[in-house]
């Protein structure tokens, strides 16, 4: 049994089913990605974890507790940080921390222990007492994360943590998560930014439609594509038919080939590079630059759903 089980889970505005039945268990200390494009249903899945909203059916249980059934017990186990910033802009970050912690009716010596420890953890201690309007998006939404962090959750709720931030802020953010689930803190992350999901998640649904087209650990996805790196060779000049025939025979590996390129499936792209290159110019095939491409979480959304996930 996980730590985190959403059961057969379907939630409904109207007739419209934005969450279709969906199911997956997380282990204790993960970090779980709901990767998909928007309106796919990932922030429907989390607001229903965080009990603000109801499930039309299924259910939620984290840690033996339902949804359903012990919202509160469910509530008092997480911590959540919205796509929305729920700051008062005209405090400074220690004053909005402390009027979280008095919500979260955290004791006023432990307060201000933890006031420090979670600015800390996100790295603005220094800035902390500077009125929030002086901070920028990233170091906003930072604090929002700390404000999920003041009453020591054991599941921390991300929605989209990163969309409109710096890059030294999405760094921080991006290390902040990492180092919570060194602690033991089970994360759930949602994103359409497949790097932050490879970079981070131990296990990845994609969703898309209020469905998961596939779940499982990011190599585990990627084998879905072939889990092969791509080669891609530009020529200077296009190649006959009969060059091409040449080059079919003369490569055992699977790839593919135009009159302006030649893309090859391989194993481990850097390794193959050089001696593929070498056959090339001993068979007189001009070469006008090359691309080694990874698989990614990309391709395999491209080829689960027909479509991108930025579109
Ligand atoms: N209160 C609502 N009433 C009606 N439809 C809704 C409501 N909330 C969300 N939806 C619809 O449900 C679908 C899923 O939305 P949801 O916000 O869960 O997606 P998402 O993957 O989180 O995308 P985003 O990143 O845009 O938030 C969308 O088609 C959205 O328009």
């Amino acid at each position: 049994m996980g730590f985190v089980e959403v059961k057969e889970l379907t939630k409904k505005y109207g007739n419209f089913t934005a969450v279709d039945k969906i199911s997956f268990t997380i282990n204790k200390g993960e970090i779980f990605g709901l990767l998909g494009p928007n309106g796919a249903g990932k922030t429907t899945t989390i607001s229903i974890l965080a009990t603000l909203l109801e499930p039309t059916s299924g259910d939620i249980v984290v840690d033996n507790y339902s949804v359903k059934k012990h919202p509160n017990k469910v509530r008092e186990m997480l911590g959540f940080v919205p796509q929305e910033i729920a700051l008062y802009h005209s405090l400074s970050a220690i004053e909005n921390l402390t009027f979280w912690g008095r919500m979260y009716n955290l004791k006023e010596k432990e307060l201000k222990k933890r006031v420090d420890y979670v600015l800390d953890l996100v790295s603005l201690s220094q800035r902390a007492k500077e009125p929030i309007k002086n901070y920028s998006g990233g170091m906003k939404r930072r604090i929002n994360i700390a404000v999920g962090l003041l009453h020591n959750p054991r599941l921390l709720l991300m929605d989209e943590p990163t969309v409109g931030v710096d890059p030294q802020s999405r760094n921080n953010i991006l290390e902040t998560v990492k180092n919570l689930s060194k602690d033991g803190i089970t994360v759930i992350y949602t994103s359409h930014y497949m790097e932050e999901i490879e970079y981070l998640c131990d296990k990845v649904a994609i969703m898309d439609s209020g469905e998961i087209k596939a779940q499982g650990t990011v190599e585990e996805l990627k084998a879905i594509v072939g889990n092969k790196d791509t080669i891609k060779v530009f020529l200077q000049r296009p190649l006959s038919s009969e060059k091409i025939t040449i080059l079919k025979n003369t490569f055992n590996f699977k790839g593919e080939f135009t009159d302006k390129e030649i893309s090859f499936l391989v194993d481990n792209g850097s390794d193959q590079l050089v001696d593929i290159l070498g056959k090339l110019q001993s068979l007189g095939v001009e070469v006008k630059s090359v691309d080694i491409i990874k698989p990614n979480l990309e391709k395999v959304f491209l080829h689960l759903t027909g479509k991108s996930l930025r579109d």
